[in-house]
């Protein structure tokens, strides 16, 4: 019996993941949440979407609007809201637009659902994470976001193809920010358990290609089909699942680390977390003295963007 509130539903990544979600088994209720004045296209999905779990014979009951009493009592509560980029904008473009919007709403859910977990989608995912948890209060275990996840996903999707074996086999992860600083943990790739330097195909691996592919895979795709929908909607849902399963599986999110990253941390970024219906926490590692300073600079990269958003918002009056 769970409730799961999407904010930004009649967005593109909103719809998505919100119907990518209603396929987990434990869900009962989701409530399509917008901004005043798109209550009828909410209205119209909530329709929709009835018509799709009647097709599947899925019993859940679908909610829509504005008002902030809907999201009382959710046990999750996703914000997608805010601009998407376009063809030559940095996600880091929409920092402070998007930041208002996460401030808003991130106060909104702390006076309606108090006891909630707050996942965060909208880009830059980093930084407004950290302005989510600085304006819900929350404890940092009770907000997070997608982070590296769905580049962790990419790059996955890439090796399997190149080593020729089921996605499922390959383990591996990126860390840091969900942008050009992004940082591949080489170190804890493995398939099926064996290091790549083991395997036959690694004399044609090319993995730093691969990375600049994972940087680009975002870009590519707004380019030619005007935004990123599937991806991300499933990769929403996957960790929904995982948190909201109590599955204490370790993926990589966006967290507010302490000191878990070789004593790096006071900023939110994308790490190896443990999931799971307390929350997120993120696991201490050790990384290689490389990979610790590619981290390092993009925590640097984050930290400077993140000081800069809450200065433009204490001056907005935030
Ligand atoms: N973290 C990730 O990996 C990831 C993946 C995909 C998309 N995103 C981000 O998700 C966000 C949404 O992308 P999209 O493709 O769904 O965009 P979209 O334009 O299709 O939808 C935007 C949504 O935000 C709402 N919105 C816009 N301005 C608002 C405002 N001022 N106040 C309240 N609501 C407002 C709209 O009503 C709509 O529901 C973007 O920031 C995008 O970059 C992040
Ligand atoms: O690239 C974008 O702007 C959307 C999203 O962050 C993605 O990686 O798909």
């Amino acid at each position: 019996m769970l409730k799961v509130t999407v904010i930004g539903a009649s967005g593109k990544v909103g719809q998505s993941a919100a119907y990518a979600i209603s396929r987990i088994p434990s869900i009962t209720e989701i409530v399509l949440f917008g901004r005043e004045g798109n209550e009828e296209s909410l209205d119209g999905l909530k329709w929709d979407f009835t018509d799709a779990f009647a097709a599947v014979g899925r019993r859940i009951k679908v909610v829509s609007g504005a008002d902030p009493s809907l999201i009382r009592d959710s046990d999750m509560v996703i914000i997608t809201s805010g601009a998407p980029r376009h063809t030559g904008q940095d996600r880091i473009d929409l920092a402070k637009g998007n930041a208002k919007i996460i401030a808003n709403y991130a106060k909104m859910v702390a006076e309606n659902a108090p006891d909630t977990i707050l996942f965060v989608v909208t880009n830059p995912v980093d930084i407004m994470t950290a302005v989510a948890l600085k304006y819900s209060g929350f404890p940092p275990s009770r907000v997070f976001g997608l982070g590296t996840h769905l580049d962790s996903m990419r790059l996955k999707s890439f090796i399997a193809q190149h080593f020729k074996v089921h996605v499922s086999e390959v383990h591996t992860r990126i860390i840091g920010e969900h942008g050009d600083t992004m940082v591949p943990l080489w170190s804890a790739t493995t398939i099926g358990g064996i290091q790549l330097k083991n395997l036959p195909e690694f004399k044609t691996f090319t993995g730093e290609e691969m990375i600049d592919w994972v940087k680009a895979a975002g870009h590519y795709i707004i380019e030619r089909s005007g935004a990123t929908i599937y991806g991300p909607g499933e990769a929403i849902a996957t960790l929904a699942r995982t948190v909201l399963g109590n599955e204490n599986r370790i993926l990589s999110v966006t967290a507010y680390i302490r000191c878990e990253v070789h004593d790096i941390g006071d900023v939110c970024i994308g790490v190896p977390a443990m999931l799971n219906r307390k929350g997120v926490f993120p696991i201490p590692i050790r990384i290689s003295p490389e990979e610790v300073e590619d981290f390092q600079a993009s925590v640097e990269k984050i930290r400077r963007v993140t000081d800069e958003v809450f200065d433009y918002l204490e001056n907005e009056g935030f």
